[in-house]
């Protein structure tokens, strides 16, 4: 068999050139191309404050005592900070449902972005991570980082489609998508976790979906989905998708009050992007929610 190799096959990471494969459609070949040029601030400058690196956001209560009243010159710093503390905790409380996981095991990261979560799994389980992104430029992001850590024995990330990985059936102790199941089928999607995951592992998924009891996606839904060139399923769509793919939910959490508060804060910072408003008017009208699904691999 001949091996087509075309222009896109190839990508130059850190000085040298790495095989990247072809995007599996025309959408993700716009996906891919989106994540290589995105560098925004609010990404950038709140993983610098510690070396994660997360694209999702927030939860839980702002800490007004370490944000302080005064508006002096290091006031958007903790800003920055506060808003950084509260992704981490939306990362701590998607890997407080993978369940009971061993420093032999292996996690699956669906739609890694920059890998924070990744580094954040390893920390905690002592496991191996194995994250899969449609763009070069975040897994050579995410293995730069775990080379600077140190453990990148442990945590790996490579460019390659979440509907169809390399890893063995039944490979996989547990997996999860943390905002990167709306830019996929979700039959496709769950087919492939559950297929990668062992009997009786875990799948766990923090994403924004719409609201079937405000009927259709409102205008902010449409808004974010036109933002970020993706499409936003519906609560029903996650669970009927998960019961066709023996995944069945052990938790179902709705994240929506505890995420307002950090988006309402963010609102007020000077990395605002302009999708703020769509979030929070959605949220608050009903038409968008942000959840935790939990599940087991039966
Ligand atoms: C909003 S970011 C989330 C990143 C990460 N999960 C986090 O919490 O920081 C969405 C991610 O999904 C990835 N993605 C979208 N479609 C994908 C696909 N078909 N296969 C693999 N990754 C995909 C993008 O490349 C990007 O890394
Ligand atoms: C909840 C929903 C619908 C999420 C859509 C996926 C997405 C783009 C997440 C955040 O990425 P980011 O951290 O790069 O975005 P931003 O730049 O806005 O912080
Ligand atoms: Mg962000």
């Amino acid at each position: 068999m001949e091996l087509s190799v075309t222009s896109t096959d190839f990508a130059t990471v850190n000085g040298t050139s790495a095989f990247v494969p072809a995007p599996a459609s025309p959408y993700q070949g716009d996906i891919a191309r989106y994540w290589d040029q995105e560098g925004r601030p609010v990404n950038l400058r709140l993983g610098d404050v510690d070396g994660l690196y997360h694209h999702h956001y927030g939860i839980g209560d702002v800490d007004h005592a370490a944000l302080g009243d005064d508006r002096d010159s290091e006031y958007e710093k903790r800003l920055i900070a506060e808003l950084h503390r509260l992704e981490s905790a939306q990362a701590e409380v998607l890997l407080d449902h993978l369940g009971s996981i061993g420093r032999h095991d292996t996690l699956v990261d669906a739609g890694c972005g920059r890998g924070g979560s990744m580094v954040m799994a390893h920390q905690r389980f002592g496991c191996n991570v194995e994250g899969v992104t449609l763009s070069a430029k975040q897994a050579d992001f995410a293995n730069r980082r775990a080379h600077e850590l140190g453990i990148e024995d442990h945590v790996h990330a490579r460019v390659c489609n979440m509907l169809d990985t390399p890893f063995d059936t039944g490979q996989a102790a547990a997996s999860w998508n943390n905002e990167s199941s709306m830019y996929v089928d979700l039959h496709d999607l769950f087919a492939e976790h559950s297929r990668v995951l062992g009997v009786g592992g875990r799948y766990v998924t923090i994403t924004g979906c719409w609201n079937p009891r405000y009927g259709q996606p409102s205008k902010w839904v449409s808004q974010i989905n036109a933002h970020f060139e993706c499409n936003i399923h519906s609560r029903r769509e996650y669970l009927r998708a998960m019961a066709d793919n023996r995944l069945v939910p052990q938790a179902v959490v709705d994240l929506t009050a505890a995420t307002l508060p950090y988006w309402e804060l963010r609102a007020t910072s000077s990395l605002v992007t302009g999708i703020e408003e769509a979030f929070i008017n959605s949220y608050k009208d009903g038409s968008f929610q942000y959840l935790l699904i939990a599940a087991d691999r039966v």
